[in-house]
């Protein structure tokens, strides 16, 4: 079964809806699990007013009978509670007023979707851009991804997103690498670090920017475990696995770059400090003493962690508004702000990791038969075995 997934919802309109096709049958979802994922994403220092409104609640309206899913599409909402207070905004004919004279986005922000996407969709009024392009939907794609790591757990795969620095600060203890020691580090801070030292620094910069009207970017890193060996291929572009994570990576909002494993510090050295041995062992099979190509050669998984890196730019909305021209009278003004958040690689991250799982959900339900939960940890049982041999 092919997976598939489609969301559809404005950041100010009723609901975000999403729809996925190729969960197997069988699969037990804790909806509790799908609900804490979507509160983490609201969590993290640096974040706007947006999130102090809203209460992420999935509710599945279909696919899934007494709590397991029955292989037909899966139906999500999630209810945006500020639509409510958003209508008067939201309605074009509604006259301005002194505290809001731009009812119509007609001052479009750099590094946002504003200015192309009016042009494209012929949008005079640019909130019909930016409702759409707003980062707002990725709570939807954390839903799906949440479902896609149950999958994954009853699977024995296991990742975790974190945020290794943020702005010029790099806040990753090189010590912490494993999956269970990365979400107990990343747990206990507000900014989803690993090096617990550089929070009070980090709180420090997020402030500082926030007064000083800015904004800051950073980069992130997934981490999976147990992923088995052979998923992806080498036999055409389209088919390796790496590709296809770095197109779903650069798929969220603001994400400017996208690598695997040592990335692009493995281009400045010799092939010898790159290249992974190759060792075996009866216990696990075969294995790499090293890891610096993040689990991957030739487009498929080679059975070593999965390391997946992004690059996040800054927020484009700035509080100290940056020149712009009014689409309306072609004149120099000052950029459309409304609200915004100073930084956002904290959710970012787990935004990251959850369209990660989401890939490799389809990654393995195109190599093994999917219709049934049980048929496919059959499967993948025999695939590891064949493996170690
Ligand atoms: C979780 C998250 C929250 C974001 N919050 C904001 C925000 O408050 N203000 C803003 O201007 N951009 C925000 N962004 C980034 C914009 O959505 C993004 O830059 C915009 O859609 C343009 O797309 P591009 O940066 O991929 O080119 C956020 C991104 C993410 C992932
Ligand atoms: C709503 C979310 O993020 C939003 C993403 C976003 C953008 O331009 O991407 C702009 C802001 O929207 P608003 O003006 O409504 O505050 C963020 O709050 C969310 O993450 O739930």
């Amino acid at each position: 079964m092919t997976f598939t997934y489609l969301t559809a919802g404005e950041s100010h309109g009723p609901q975000l809806t999403g729809i996925i096709e190729g969960i197997p049958a069988g699969l037990k979802l804790d909806v509790a699990q799908i609900n804490a994922a979507l509160a983490d994403r609201q969590r993290g220092y640096g974040r706007g007013n947006r999130q102090k409104i809203e209460h992420d609640q999935v509710q599945i309206l279909g696919g899934v009978r007494h709590g397991v899913t029955l292989g037909s599409p899966i139906t999500l909402v999630i209810q945006n509670r500020d639509h409510a207070h958003w209508s008067a905004i939201m309605d074009p004919t509604a006259p301005a007023t002194p505290e809001n004279t731009t009812r119509q986005v007609t001052r479009p922000r750099p590094g946002h979707a504003d200015l192309v996407g009016g042009l494209k969709y012929r949008h005079a009024d640019m909130r019909n851009v930016l409702e759409r392009s707003s980062a707002r939907e990725t709570a939807m794609r954390v839903a799906i991804g949440n479902i896609c790591e149950q999958l994954l757990a009853a699977l024995d795969i296991h990742l975790v997103g974190y945020v290794r620095q943020i702005g010029p600060v790099l806040a990753e203890d090189p010590t912490v690498t494993t999956v269970k020691a990365i979400k107990a580090q990343t747990a206990a801070n507000d900014l989803r670090i690993t090096d617990a030292s550089q929070v009070a620094t980090l709180h420090t910069l997020i402030d500082d920017t926030r007064r000083a009207g800015d904004t800051l970017g950073g980069l992130i890193r997934v981490v999976v475990e147990n992923m088995p060996a052979g998923l992806g291929s080498y036999i055409s572009w389209d088919t390796k696995l790496d590709g296809k994570l770095a197109a779903a990576v650069m798929g969220i909002n603001a994400m400017k770059g996208v690598s695997i494993g040592d990335g692009f510090a493995a281009a400045t050295r010799p092939g010898s400090q790159v290249m992974d041995p190759i060792a075996y062992d009866p216990a696990q099979g075969y294995y790499r003493t090293s890891n610096h190509l993040g689990g991957f050669e030739g487009g498929m998984t080679n059975g070593m962690p999965l390391v997946i890196n992004a690059a996040m730019k800054p927020i484009p909305t700035l509080y100290k508004a940056l020149p712009t021209v009014d689409t309306t009278t072609k004149e120099a003004k000052k950029a459309n702000v409304e609200r915004s958040d100073t930084t956002a690689i904290v959710p970012a991250a787990l935004v990251v990791e959850n369209v990660v799982a989401i890939e490799l959900v389809k990654a393995l339900t195109d190599a093994f038969a999917s219709d049934n939960l049980a048929r496919l940890q059959d499967q993948v049982t025999a695939w590891r075995q064949e493996l170690r041999g």
